[in-house]
């Protein structure tokens, strides 16, 4: 399962941030990609980088495959799980811009500059089944679409391309953004309030500390659940100015959904961990990450490397 959340810091700059939970890695690492880079777009709906984009992926045929990244105009995307109800062209469309879906986050943030942007291009948009080679078919997925303002969720479903407004800027796993939000009505009663002390027959009952109002907050790793528990976290975390405090708000906010070893099980039996961690600042322009065996939090800003060279770097 994955989860991702967005956030800013009150002065316009995103932070977007996910769990990548799998049974195993891919060999993912991060990387950069320069705007001097020509990309092989099957369909030609990357034509050219014009936004340095920075993020966690992997590289096949000399191609950036994004798990998640974020530009230098502070516009981010995360790909998450979605079989069952993922579903793409077999083809490209005539008429349309055809996005193969490996290429569907670097297609954000190479071309776009805000969530209005893409949600505009996206009325033109069929993201087609067009693999980038063998070894590894398209990924069933949907997306958060995030920047300082706002964040989209896209879902490419049988019903074509539909576009929702993440009003609580979360997301996780299966059934669809709607659903999950439909959900969220199931827990008004939680709050992070103290309660009084209260009358019942002839006792008098305070609570046993702080929390009591979280009660019914699900606890567990369903995908349902982790959705419900990371935006009440999100939600309810203070808006926080500096990097150092934002940085912490994202990986104590995951960490209240991240997959521990041994305790959910897939259906091949393998068990679920949160593989990594990652996280995209447009603040510092800055990828974060730790993984599941080492906690401390590694980073790389895109001005560590020159953002306008041809070759992708491997950082
Ligand atoms: C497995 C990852 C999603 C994790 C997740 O959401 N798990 C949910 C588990 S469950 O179903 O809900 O049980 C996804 C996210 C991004 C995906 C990768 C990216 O899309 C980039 C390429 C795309 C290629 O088509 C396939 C390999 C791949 C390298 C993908 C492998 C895999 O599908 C990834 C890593």
């Amino acid at each position: 399962m994955c989860t991702g959340i967005r956030f800013s810091d009150g002065q316009g700059s995103v932070y977007l941030a996910r769990n990548l939970d799998w049974t195993s890695g891919y060999g993912q690492q991060v990387v950069l990609t320069p705007t001097g880079y020509a990309p092989r777009s099957p369909f030609g709906a990357v034509p050219g980088i014009e936004h340095a984009t920075i993020g966690m992926g992997i590289v096949e045929e000399d191609t950036p495959l994004y798990f998640d990244c974020g530009n230098d105009a502070g516009l981010a995307v995360a790909g998450l799980n979605f079989p069952g109800y993922a579903a793409y062209a077999p083809g490209p469309v005539e008429g349309s811009v055809n996005v193969a879906a490996y290429e569907f986050p670097l297609w954000v943030c190479s071309q776009f500059a805000s969530v209005d942007e893409v949600e505009a291009a996206l009325a033109h948009v069929v993201i087609v089944d067009k693999p980038i080679n063998d070894k590894y078919p398209s990924s069933l997925l949907h997306w958060i679409v995030a920047d300082g303002e706002r964040s989209i969720v896209v879902e490419h479903t049988s019903e074509g391309m539909q576009v929702f407004d993440d009003d609580v800027d979360v997301l996780t796993n299966q059934p669809g953004f709607a659903w999950h939000h439909e959900n969220l009505r199931n827990y008004l009663n939680t709050s992070p309030e103290f309660p009084p002390e209260t009358e019942l027959g002839r006792a008098r009952l305070t609570p046993f500390g702080s929390g009591s109002h979280m009660r019914g907050i699900p606890g567990d790793y369903y995908s349902p659940s982790r959705f419900v528990r990371a935006a009440y976290v999100n939600a309810q975390y203070p808006t926080k100015g500096t990097e150092a405090e934002n940085v912490s708000r994202a990986f104590h906010t995951l960490q209240q959904v991240a997959m521990v070893d041994g305790c959910a099980a897939m259906g091949s039996g393998e068990f679920e961990i949160t593989v990594y961690t990652g996280l995209f600042s447009s603040s510092t322009a800055t990828y974060y990450w730790n993984t599941y065996d080492d906690p401390a939090i590694h980073s790389v800003a895109m001005a560590d490397h020159p953002v306008d060279g041809e070759k992708l770097v491997l950082a």
